[in-house]
């Protein structure tokens, strides 16, 4: 039955328990609001309470569907988030999250929403919506090549790629030339080091089902950006293919005291330094550098003479110190590190950060080049590898050069990559270059129409869901 121009849906979220997915997919939840749609964001107690805090003028059209997490064998009680969890156990979060599935079910059993949009890691969740009769959307917060470079279902669910030798190199199913693809170690080093399946079920396995079994699926990026990826993609998949665009985050306009008292002593450090001098270094929610490479990028820091200001993950059950000791010493007032949390938007839109240390996650790409920062590349794990090919591809960015085989990379070329991208002439055209990326990327007005493309399928589609 199709919804007719006026009448609202109603739209359940469901997305993996990460800060990198929960975040965008609670960025899409706002704009549906906004556009006067009801949605139902579930998740779970913990990573709920983590979410920024919703305008008011949202707060009724947005309702938190909290779900407790059944407990993880040998992880404490409060892990919900891959945060919160060692890479080596994500598996048993997975198992964790596939207990979800009863109350999930429940929920919208009762609730009968029109639409679900799902992440990958609910393989389990497109037949429990088909029998109730809601229209399921996987929402991919991958760009669009990555996932060309992941497959199509069919070799998602049966991956012939074992080694990390095969992801080095351009899948069959792509028929142009391409560099996107992984280095060797940016696959070898996590291929042994997670923990024995516990789930059963492989991360691709779950990426098949997801995108296979879905009515459509929404791509947070942008045709103008990848076009080739797009048209390939459709081919692909077989089935409707939706960007979102770029889902630029609201940035809070005042950058006043919210009580934020870490947002505080950032910014009077960043109100000190002049405008595009400080390099913001962060590498997302869940990617950890070994000691001694953490140890070559506060040198490499500390040697290239640029100011920065280093966000550093509160790494669960990671005894040894983060950095080197007396370093913060040595570097005086022109680094500031952080261990913990931080308003990475806010930093990002700060006037005196000119360039953007990254692992290239999407969230960080999207949020770094829509402020026009100039991206220094050090991909660790996930399809960051992919992301840094792509964007290094169009001549966006810099990447820190590193052994190909083992992934090692050294102070002396953390420090001149920094100073390419800061303050060389030689890098004067990249500055430039991802200055005209802003609009793209971070105007919010045009991003904004893809998902009213979005709506309009979702409303032509409708329901006709039991109950
Ligand atoms: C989609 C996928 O999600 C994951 O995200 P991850 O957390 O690693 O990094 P981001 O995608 O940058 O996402 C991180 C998000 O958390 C925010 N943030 C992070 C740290 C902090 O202290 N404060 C913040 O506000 C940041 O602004 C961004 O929005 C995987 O890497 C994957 O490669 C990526 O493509």
């Amino acid at each position: 039955m199709e919804k007719k121009e006026d009448e609202t849906l109603h739209v359940a979220m469901f997305p993996w328990l990460a800060m990198g997915h929960l975040l965008p997919f609670l960025n899409i939840s706002k704009l549906l609001a906004q556009k006067g749609h009801k949605v139902s964001f579930i998740s779970t107690p913990r990573n709920i309470e983590r979410l920024p805090k919703l305008p008011p003028n949202l707060s009724s059209s947005i309702t938190f569907v909290s779900l407790p997490l059944p407990p993880i064998p040998n992880l404490p009680p409060s892990s919900e988030s891959s945060m919160d969890v060692p890479y080596i156990n994500q598996q048993s979060l997975k198992s964790a999250f596939d207990l979800l599935q009863l109350p999930v079910t429940e929920f919208l059993r009762r609730s009968s929403p029109d639409w679900i949009i799902y992440d990958y890691t609910s393989h389990w969740l497109p037949p429990v919506a088909t029998e109730l009769g809601i229209k399921k959307a996987f929402f991919s917060l991958f760009n669009a090549s990555a996932l060309c470079f992941m497959g199509p279902p069919s070799s998602l669910i049966e991956d012939a790629r074992t080694t990390p030798d095969d992801f080095t190199v351009v899948p069959p199913w792509i028929p142009f030339e391409s560099d996107v693809v992984f280095r060797y170690h940016e696959v070898a080093r996590y291929v042994e080091k997670t923990e024995e399946d516990v789930t059963g079920i492989s991360d691709s396995v779950r990426f098949g089902y997801s995108i296979g079994e879905s009515d459509a699926v929404f791509v947070r990026s942008c045709p103008e950006f990848e076009p080739e990826w797009f048209v390939l993609l459709r081919d692909l998949y077989q089935k409707p293919v939706f960007p979102t665009g770029f889902l630029p985050p609201p940035v809070s306009e005042d950058h006043e005291d919210d009580g934020d008292a870490t947002w505080a002593r950032i910014k009077e450090w960043l109100d000190k330094q002049r405008v595009n001098s400080v390099v913001y270094v962060s590498l997302g929610t869940e990617a950890s550098l070994p000691r001694e490479e953490l140890a070559e990028l506060a040198l490499g820091l500390e040697k290239s003479k640029v100011p920065f200001l280093w966000a550093l993950r509160n790494e669960p059950t990671r005894s040894e110190p983060l950095i080197p000791d007396g370093f913060e010493e040595r570097v005086g007032g022109r680094g500031m590190v952080h261990v913990g949390w931080v308003p990475q938007v806010k930093i990002l839109s700060h006037e005196s950060v000119g360039g953007f240390l990254t692992h290239c996650g999407w969230n960080s790409v999207v949020e770094g080049l829509g402020f026009g920062r100039v991206p220094i590349f050090l991909p660790v794990l996930n399809e960051q590898g992919l992301n840094t090919r792509l964007l290094r591809g169009k001549d966006i960015g810099v990447e820190i050069p590193r052994n190909e085989r083992d992934g090692r990379f050294w102070s002396d070329s953390v420090a001149d990559t920094v100073r390419l991208a800061m303050i060389d002439d030689a890098g004067e055209l990249k500055r430039t270059k991802v200055k005209m990326m802003k609009g793209l990327f971070g105007n919010r007005d045009e991003n904004i129409l893809y998902v009213d493309e979005l709506i309009d399928y979702m409303k032509s589609k409708g329901s006709s869901h039991v109950g």
